[in-house]
């Protein structure tokens, strides 16, 4: 069993990341108060409850409400930067080396900025929290655009135009079910042509139509939750067969960007030794684990990995593992995916 301090220690990487799920609940209030926004707690420990509370709902739709207030409190570039340099500085602190930590810029236009202004935020958050946080750590912006909205194609271009400047992909989230994937299909198609990456939130809320659909129609480089993959396997103690679709996913090492905690809350899976990330690892899928929304979750890198490592018996090799499928996964050029892998991940596990 690995001490509280090596998990923190050992470095991690970290692909699903929501910057507005992953806010300190004093940084809300202190935000809030400054705008007058009302929050349905006054103390900081109570509202970070309030939040695992509320988001513990068992549907997504009643999840995504939590976000009402975080949203809320990020109309400011000022406001946007102290959450994103923050949201880097306790990445860091919890030893993740690598983050892709992802926004809906088109949900931060209530008071006025645009959306240039928006990422340019997020980015001189970032580059101050990298700056200034107490380990080494890169941080990258994926810009979301909402499932249920009607802004991919500009949120699509935007995630281009800033490809040289911090932004290393696109995504889409929100309510999975009634909004398929392909109702985004002409900005998939863009970024395609545009030799650009993308993520797709799929199988989480909603089944394996979700997923092929992402994969087949849409062309995602990896898939957001993903966890609905385990209907297209049959399995039975240690045999397994794998539907085509589950066999296409594992074939081409799509990447799964599994949030185990988060699933918990939305129903998507019972609990964490039923996850179906404990089979998947073992049929060898690019299992990656990520935290999704901290805030939501009350959890962390390190809180998800010792989650896993109680459920599975998960020792050191495995969370090499981990970090190794996730950077091999990252949207940045493979050069740079490399380096951190050799001068970062392998060296500290070769001597802990
Ligand atoms: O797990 C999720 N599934 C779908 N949508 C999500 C999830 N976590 C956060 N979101 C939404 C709510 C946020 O406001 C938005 C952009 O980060 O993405
Ligand atoms: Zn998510």
């Amino acid at each position: 069993m690995m001490t509280p301090e090596q998990v923190n220690a050992a470095p991690k990487v970290l692909l699903h990341d929501h910057l507005d799920g992953g806010l300190r609940p004093e940084t809300v209030l202190e935000l809030a108060g400054e705008i007058g926004h009302a929050l349905p707690r006054a103390e900081a420990p109570e509202l970070g409850a309030w939040f695992v509370e509320s988001a513990d709902s068992g549907s997504l739709e009643r999840y995504l409400e939590t976000f009402d207030h975080t949203v809320a409190v990020m109309q400011t570039t000022e406001a946007i930067k102290r959450v994103a340099s923050e949201c880097v500085q306790d990445l860091a602190a919890d030893g993740v080396v690598y983050a892709e930590v992802r926004y809906a810029p088109e949900q931060h236009l209530t008071k006025g900025l645009s959306l240039e202004q928006v990422v340019d935020a997020v980015r001189e958050g970032f580059e101050h929290g990298m700056a200034v946080a107490e380990r080494p750590i890169v941080a990258r912006q994926l810009l979301t655009a909402m499932r249920h909205k009607a802004r991919s194609m500009e949120i699509a271009e935007l995630a281009v135009a800033y490809r040289d400047a911090g932004v290393v992909g696109f995504d889409i989230a929100g309510a999975e079910a009634g909004y398929p994937p392909t109702r985004h299909l002409d900005a998939f198609e863009y970024l395609q042509r545009e030799n650009a990456h993308f993520t797709i939130h799929a199988g989480e809320a909603f089944g394996l139509p979700s997923i092929w659909q992402a994969i087949q129609w849409c062309g995602a480089d990896r898939l957001g939750h993903g966890v609905r993959i385990i209907d297209d396997i049959n399995h039975d103690g240690d045999k397994a067969e794998l539907g085509r679709l589950a066999a296409y996913v594992r074939d081409r090492r799509i990447p799964l960007e599994m949030c185990p905690s988060s699933n918990l809350q939305t129903g998507a899976a019972a609990s964490i030794a039923e996850h179906p990330i404990g089979l998947l690892a073992k049929l060898r899928f690019r299992v990656t684990v990520n935290t999704d929304n901290r805030l939501m979750s009350g959890t962390s890198m390190s809180r998800e990995l010792t989650l896993l490592a109680e459920a599975f018996d998960y020792g050191l090799e495995d969370f090499r593992w981990f970090a190794i499928n996730a950077m091999k996964s990252a949207f940045i050029p493979f050069d740079e995916r490399l380096a951190i892998i050799d001068n970062v991940i392998k060296p500290w596990y070769a001597s802990n």
